[in-house]
């Protein structure tokens, strides 16, 4: 479980572009859960993952997980509980090393690694299993640099990097926005099924209203730091495109844009 009590953000305090994003901001997110964000352009939804991995800080507030206060915590210690991928296929991998140097890279997150050392057939054969899973041949092609791969081969790796080890918690940063609606699909659903099999705690911030929708189980929509929809069981499984579209509308008229 996740959960932020009175989170208080500002941007550049203390300066004439002080902005307060988060004023007494609470959510609790439930283990299990499958929360889609949605929200409009600077709601706070990328704010709001950083936080929780502990990218940028708070002014005031807690951050729990699993009822642990992690608020003062470094973002990497963070980081052996939650796998993150991002919009940018690159960021989830290294571009310059290989399928099977990524693959081991990711599979011996938080240990002492040693570059030089081998990786020994039963784990080559391991990675080999992972990979085909997402049925893209990358199983294959171990030795390839996987710069060379297209961006949705990527952040199919990426995805399966970050949840190779053992994760309690996924977060999504807009991870199929760059990539084409097919692929992206593909990505979404591999998605669906690595968060079902693995059981994993999800938060996935996206603009496509359509995954928000259909996938996960409790949809969010942010707007200025706050919370205007939160709907979960058969409440979500029961929202629209429609709906959600219908009320982004509403809000940017509201705001004037
Ligand atoms: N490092 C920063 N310094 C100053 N202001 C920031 C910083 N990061 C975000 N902000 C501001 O905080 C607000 C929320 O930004 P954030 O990126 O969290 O929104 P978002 O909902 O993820 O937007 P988008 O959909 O465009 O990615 C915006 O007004 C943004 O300008």
């Amino acid at each position: 479980m996740i959960e932020l009590k009175q989170i208080h953000k500002y941007y550049n305090p203390g300066t004439i572009n002080e902005m307060c994003l988060f004023d007494n901001f609470d959510l609790t997110v439930r283990d299990g859960e499958f929360v889609s964000v949605v929200g409009s352009n600077g709601s706070g939804k990328t704010s709001l993952l950083n936080i929780i991995c502990g990218s940028i800080r708070v002014e005031r507030g807690q951050i729990l997980m699993n009822g642990r206060d992690i608020t003062r915590e470094k973002e990497y210690k963070r980081m052996s509980h939650i796998g993150r991928v991002y919009q940018n296929p690159a960021m989830g991998t290294c571009p310059t090393m290989t399928i099977l140097e990524n693959m081991s890279l990711a599979d011996n997150k938080g240990k002492l690694y040693l570059l030089g050392k081998g990786t020994d057939k039963k784990r080559k054969d391991y990675y080999r299993d992972q990979l085909s899973l997402l049925n893209l041949g990358l199983e294959d092609k171990l030795d390839v640099k996987v710069g060379s791969l297209s961006g949705g081969q990527r952040q199919a790796m990426a995805l399966l990097m970050s949840t190779m080890t053992p994760i309690e918690f996924l977060i999504l940063d807009e991870h199929t926005a760059a990539l084409d609606p097919k692929t992206a699909d593909t990505i979404m659903e591999l998605t669906d099924k690595i968060v079902k099999e693995k059981n994993l705690t999800t938060i996935m911030v996206t603009h496509n209203l359509r995954f928000a929708v259909d996938y996960g189980n409790r949809l969010l929509m942010m707007h200025q730091g706050e919370c205007v929809l939160d709907k979960s069981g058969s409440s979500k499984s029961r929202t629209q495109v429609d709906e959600i579209l219908k009320l982004f509308n509403e809000i940017s008229i509201e705001c004037g844009n």
